[in-house]
């Protein structure tokens, strides 16, 4: 067990195309973002576990004694993370007093925490005392991958201070990230994380978190996309909350309900998703930019009819896309829908004065709307001397009010 405070990030993502179609085997796109969450975690011998998240205004403390029942209900090998059975879940609800089908932010951060420990801890059959700080630059529940982004840092963490994976030593204002095969394990414990958090994950967000960049994902295949060109992206958040457990169970319902009418529209949703990759291919190649940009807009609009089509839009959303279109720009949703954000696609030459306006017209409906900067690297172990002065700041404020 090491004795060190180790301090973990990973990146939030944008799906370009393919969300919720991704979840039923279909094609998706996705890149980093520069947003990031961050995790600090301390050993301690003062027998207790704690986990504080400002973000969501929740500090929880328990006796490591009391949470022995962790090793009795999870029976897990760290080296081939399964998920929680049904049993276990309302194990977990019950000592946590969570009831069931309560779908709410802390009651979902504990039960993924309160599994993530306990699996990860069942083989060294050994519950460590510890001090979790979890802080993140990512909106919570907005579609950006705050969900995968938490589980991967957890993952990551729990995995590196029981020593199931190495603890690299970043240099002195640097990082350091993991080798493939642990990047793949902290991938796929994330993912199990994320099963109790969004219910049905396709995994394409924790692939993001973990190894960042720009990637392809088709049926649990990860796919770097090495061919995209610099994309300029106004992201918006219209801070309407929703949950994307809710959402993607809904969209499993419509299919089922309708599997003739939503089935063609996930396949086209998949053919979306190829079409954008070829045009980003292709601008990457100097192949007539103009058109390319054309078509780029005209997928992110009929994409934009599919998701309202399956029932994951929002009158948010739609004023979202009528306002950007006033400024002939085009625009989405990202990640769940519902709510939340949504993208609008810059060209390389769209005039700073177009930006400012959509932004203000954006900012005068209460939404929050900035141009984000992509490709953000994977989940990575920081020296504290590594980060910006604002993060490291804030840190120890957290950790000093704990
Ligand atoms: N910084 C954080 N602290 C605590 N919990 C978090 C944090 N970020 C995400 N979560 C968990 O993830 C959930 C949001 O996931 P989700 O609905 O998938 O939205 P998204 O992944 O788009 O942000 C929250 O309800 C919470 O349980
Ligand atoms: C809707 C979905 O495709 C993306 C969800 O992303 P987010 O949790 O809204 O950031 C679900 C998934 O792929 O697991
Ligand atoms: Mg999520």
């Amino acid at each position: 067990m090491t004795d060190k405070t180790l301090i973990v990030s990973a990146p939030g993502k944008v799906i370009l195309h393919g969300e919720h179609a991704v979840v039923h085997g279909k094609v998706a796109l996705a890149v980093s973002l520069n947003l990031r969450t961050y995790l600090q975690i301390g050993l301690c011998s003062n027998g207790r576990v704690q986990i504080n998240l400002p973000n969501i205004d929740t500090c929880l403390s328990w006796e490591s004694a009391a949470l022995q029942f962790l090793l009795t209900t999870i029976d897990a090998d760290v080296l081939n993370p399964k998920a929680a059975s049904q049993e276990q879940v309302d194990k977990l609800r019950q000592f946590a007093g969570i009831p069931d089908g309560c779908v709410d932010t802390r009651s979902l951060a504990i039960l993924c925490f309160l599994y993530l420990y306990g699996a990860i801890s069942a083989s060294s059959r050994q519950l460590p005392s510890m001090e979790i700080l979890v802080w993140s630059e990512l909106p919570t529940g907005a579609g950006l991958g705050s969900s995968a982004a938490y589980s991967v840092c957890l993952a990551a963490a729990l995995l590196t201070a029981n020593e199931s994976i190495a603890c690299p030593v970043p240099e002195e204002n640097g990082t350091v990230r993991w080798a493939e095969d642990e990047l793949e394990l902290i991938n796929k414990w994330a993912f199990q994380g994320e099963k109790l958090i969004h219910g049905n994950p396709s995994g394409v967000d924790n692939a993001v978190g973990t190894w960042g960049g720009a990637l392809k994902y088709h049926a649990g295949k990860i796919m770097p996309l090495n061919r995209i060109p610099t994309l300029r992206i106004l992201l918006t958040n219209t801070k309407v909350p929703r949950s994307t457990k809710t959402l993607v169970a809904g969209v499993k319902d419509k299919l089922n309900k309708f599997p003739s009418i939503i089935g063609p529209i996930l396949n086209s949703i998949d053919a979306i998703s190829c079409e954008c990759e070829r045009t980003l291919a292709a601008i990457v190649a100097g192949d007539s930019t103009e058109e390319s940009y054309a078509v780029l807009e005209e997928l992110i609009d009929i994409n934009q009819h599919h998701l309202n089509v399956i029932g994951v839009g929002h009158s948010s959303l739609d004023r979202l896309c009528q306002a950007t279109a006033l400024h002939s720009l085009h625009s989405k949703l990202t990640g769940a829908g519902g709510g939340g954000c949504g993208i609008t696609l810059l060209r390389p030459d769209t005039s700073p004065s177009v930006v400012e306006a959509s932004k203000r017209a954006l900012n005068d409906m209460g939404y929050d709307c900035w141009e984000t900067n992509i490709g953000g690297h994977g989940v990575s172990l920081h020296s504290p001397s590594s980060l910006q002065r604002d993060v490291s700041q804030l840190l120890t404020r957290l950790t000093d009010c704990q």
